[in-house]
């Protein structure tokens, strides 16, 4: 059985609720956009990939029995719940570039006499539902180019370290950095993965090692602050993270703790790859600078569980990602193949 962060069916839509994960596995459901943006916003879901598609789909749950008297009312409709959307999470780029693309899709269908306003309907949510299915064929690609470059050279089974989520609990399906630790273990050559905790929302913890053991493959959870002594310790032969959002240079906006994580790849010669699709990358933006990072709650730093942690009073700064800049970044691995940053601006197009 895969993990599915996502259930959706005729307008029916469901999110595992990952702040109960690994402890609790429960369905909630999505009954349109204000609780699309509430499950974004509380980290219910995540993932950049992930959240797209559930803030589509709550769109597509809000207007999938909706009557509406002209094209122009749901053109409006459309637009405005997509704005709001888009404000549930600043730094992941998916969310963003799929919103504008069904703006677009919805405008131009506004100014084509022979559709009428349910056509217009269906024709949405028929895109936006589409979205599901790319998603894990997106991830398979990326799965099989990571394994290619990975692999490429090499006779032994690997060792890899990988950082928060990317697998099937941040996207459609499969994953992406995780997707390609999947393709590799597909044929035979995983010796090893290790994952962070990646404090402190413990996507490492709490879901990347859920997905681990569910699919039985040999790894191990380290804490954010021993991925220098395992590198210096044992044979590591790359680390491979996700992203949020990539600029046209390739500076990559990934979880917290990603930068550090390159810095020491660098240090011990240790290939850094970012594993993302194209629905990641934002080449509207010149370089990682441009980049909105998002800060969430202190409590989220101070409290484990509900439990606190941290002494009351003391300030905290929790910011939720950081910038890796494009030089500490040996390549970056798409659907459509592995890109260098420098390519990013050429191969990616809008
Ligand atoms: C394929 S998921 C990409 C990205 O999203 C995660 O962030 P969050 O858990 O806060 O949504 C993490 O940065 C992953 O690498």
């Amino acid at each position: 059985m895969t993990l599915e962060a996502i259930k959706y069916k005729s307008g029916q839509l469901q999110i595992l609720d990952q702040l109960l994960l690994p402890a609790e596995s429960k369905y909630i459901p999505i009954d349109g956009v204000k609780d699309g943006w509430n499950a974004i916003h509380k980290m219910q879901v995540r993932g950049a990939p992930a959240i797209a598609i559930v803030g589509c789909l709550s769109l597509v749950v809000e207007i999938y029995d909706k009557q509406y008297d002209t094209k122009a009312a749901l053109a409006a409709e459309i637009g405005e719940q997509l704005e709001y959307l888009v404000t549930s999470r600043p730094t992941a780029v998916n969310l963003k570039l799929a919103a504008d693309e069904m703006k677009a899709l919805s405008e131009s269908i506004l100014s084509k006499d022979d559709i009428d306003v349910d056509e217009m309907r269906r024709s949405i949510i028929k895109e936006i539902e589409c979205l599901l299915e790319k998603d894990i064929s997106d991830n398979r690609a990326i799965g099989e180019h990571g394994a290619n470059v990975l692999l490429k050279g090499v006779d032994r089974p690997l060792q890899l370290l990988t950082h928060c989520n990317t697998g099937s609990l941040a996207t459609a399906g499969y994953g992406t950095a995780l997707g390609v630790i999947r393709s590799v273990n597909e044929r035979n050559l995983l010796e090893h993965v290790y994952c962070t905790e990646t404090r402190p929302y413990n996507q490492g913890a709490r879901l990347t090692a859920y997905e681990l053991v569910h699919d039985k493959l040999p790894a191990t959870l380290v804490t954010d602050s021993m991925v220098a002594a395992l590198l210096n310790s044992r044979k590591i032969d790359a680390i491979i993270v996700g992203a949020d959002r990539v600029a046209a240079n390739g500076d990559t906006a990934n979880k917290i703790g990603t930068y550090q994580m390159a810095v020491v790849a660098k240090h011990h010669g240790v290939p850094f790859y970012v594993a993302a699709p194209f629905t990641s990358i934002d080449v509207a933006i010149s370089d990682g600078t441009c980049i909105k990072i998002e800060e969430r709650p202190d409590h989220e730093l101070t409290h484990i569980g509900g439990q606190r942690i941290a002494a009351p009073g003391i300030g905290c700064w929790n910011p939720a990602f950081d910038v890796t800049p494009a030089e500490l970044i040996t390549g970056i691995i798409t659907e459509r193949g592995v890109l260098k940053p420098s390519e990013v601006a050429t191969k990616v197009r809008r």
